[in-house]
């Protein structure tokens, strides 16, 4: 099936779902929430796991795999931790025919499957600093709308644990770890990201703090969390007995923290780049980087067009580019062309008999619909330079749009203009839990209530006397507010 039934600006919805599934990135399954991950996502998951791993590694990240299951006391273990929460998580209830003895709990993240553990393996202070981290899936019963890579009830994401002997130690690694998510969505997924903190209803309830990668989707006028960085404090510690001998020989509590992305972040990026056409890949997570496309001619040699194809996806393969040709006869390069680009990737090269005679290659850009006569001598090196400039150009027209969405606001009546408008709110705030609670009760409806998405680490000038735009009273930050996934 050629084409996009459905416009981005017209019905995005719509339009997302069919990009993904067009692109082969998603296969629907026949349970709601459910799908099927593609070789097209699978690839680019891949990429961006090579990328975090071996940062992971270099901050001495050891990996480890616990077990998917936790039982139901074990699970309950501290109300305030998943409270709110015992709606989403699935229980395993029998085997075959028989009950289980209890019900055993699916993970929805691991603390309490991992902490017990936590307690037994660190005994002194050289045990510490603990670093945990597991690549799997976790299953959350969520019941509002599910989307492909957005919202689902099972999904992939690393979740990194750790445990250290003071504060700083972990507070440093909070942060450093925020960087490696900002770098996944704009070095990467060419997405343009806020990073800052959650408000103390919107953090993670079980932790002390909680950072995170905030990015916008223009066509909605939704904020969507990237990734999130907690420090927990010693609260996990005191509730697992989580100590250690210090050098003063008493036991002192571990600072930990827990920090996650996933899968999510492939949709984001689809969201953010796709067009009409459908899928827009960022080279530097493209499974494939060019697609090479013989011209055939009527009466001319085809073999010869065909092996100067693969003697081209040879020379950039070797280069290190991921390249591939469409031998395909029972296609024709027009509807090739329109498959290829429905898949996202950013560069295609045309041979036909021109091309051969001239020694040159027709480069197109999937990003911006440029073509470009390239000698092949040169190929090689153009393709490099081609490939920089879309996931600088990718980057570049996501961060404008995204500024074009933002509006700072001072008064109710600017907010409300704003968040019916779509935009992204940036507003100061007296930073009263009561005035979030009572702007999501105030702003409450068939889109959602509007809530704060988190307090950029880069505060704007508050100039003395400035009032929170919701209860007038005197504000203490700048927060991003809107509504969001
Ligand atoms: O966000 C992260 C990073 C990786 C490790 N976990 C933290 C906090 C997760 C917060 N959270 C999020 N969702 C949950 C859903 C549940 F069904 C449940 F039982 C518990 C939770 C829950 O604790
Ligand atoms: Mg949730």
């Amino acid at each position: 099936k050629l084409g996009m039934a459905f416009k981005k600006d017209d019905n995005f919805g719509e339009w997302y779902s069919e990009v993904v599934v067009n692109s082969e990135m998603i296969e629907y399954y026949d349970i709601s929430g459910c799908y099927i991950l593609r070789p097209w996502a699978m690839e680019i998951w891949e990429l961006l796991k090579e990328f975090f791993d071996a940062e992971i590694k270099k901050l001495k990240l050891k990996p480890y795999y616990f077990p998917l299951f936790v039982t139901e006391n074990v699970l309950q273990k501290e109300k305030d931790h998943i409270e709110g929460f015992a709606p989403e998580v699935a229980w395993v209830t029998k085997s075959g025919k028989s009950d289980l003895e209890a019900p055993i709990a699916i993970r929805p993240t691991s603390e309490t499957v991992m902490y017990p553990y936590f307690s037994k393996w660190i005994r002194s202070h050289r045990d510490l600093p603990l670093r945990c981290n597991q690549w799997c899936n976790v299953v959350r019963w969520e019941f509002s709308n599910p989307t492909p890579f957005i919202r689902s009830r099972e999904f992939l994401w690393q979740e990194g644990h750790t445990a250290f002997a003071t504060k700083e130690e972990a507070d440093e690694e909070v942060l450093q770890i925020l960087e490696l998510y900002r770098r996944i969505y704009e070095e990467f997924l060419a997405v343009p990201v806020s990073k800052g903190r959650k408000s103390e209803m919107e953090k993670f309830a079980g932790g002390l703090y909680t950072t995170s990668v905030e990015a916008f989707i223009p066509n909605t006028g939704r904020g969507i969390q990237g990734a999130t960085s907690h420090c927990l404090g010693q609260n996990f510690a005191k509730m697992f007995d989580i100590t250690f001998e210090n050098d003063k020989g008493s036991r002192s509590m571990v600072w930990q923290n827990s920090w996650a992305y996933t899968t999510r972040s492939i949709g984001v990026m689809v969201m953010t780049h796709g067009d009409d056409k459908g899928l827009v890949l960022p080279p530097r997570v493209a499974p494939l980087q060019v697609i090479v496309i013989p011209v055939p001619y009527k009466d001319v040699d085809t073999t010869a067009i065909v092996n100067e194809c693969k003697r081209i996806v040879e020379t950039l393969e070797k280069a290190g580019i991921r390249a591939d040709l469409d031998t395909r006869e029972n296609y024709s390069p027009g509807w090739k062309y329109s498959h290829w680009e429905m898949k996202g990737v950013p560069l295609r090269i045309e041979i036909g008999p021109k091309d051969m005679a001239n020694n040159q290659a027709r480069v197109v850009r999937r990003d911006n619909g440029a073509k470009a006569d390239v000698p092949t001598a040169d190929l090689v090196e153009q393709v490099r330079v081609l490939l920089d400039g879309i996931q600088e150009n990718l980057f570049e027209t996501a961060k404008q749009k995204r500024d074009a969405c933002l509006k700072v606001v001072n008064t109710w009546d600017e907010f409300i203009a704003a968040l019916n408008d779509k935009k992204f709110i940036l507003a100061p705030w007296c930073d009263e839990e009561e005035v979030e609670k009572d702007v999501k009760a105030r702003t409450k409806g068939e889109l959602g209530a509007a809530k704060t998405l988190c307090t950029p680490f880069e505060q704007p000038d508050l100039p003395e006397g400035t009032k929170c735009f919701a209860s007038g009273k005197p504000a203490k930050k700048w927060s991003f507010w809107g509504r969001s996934y």
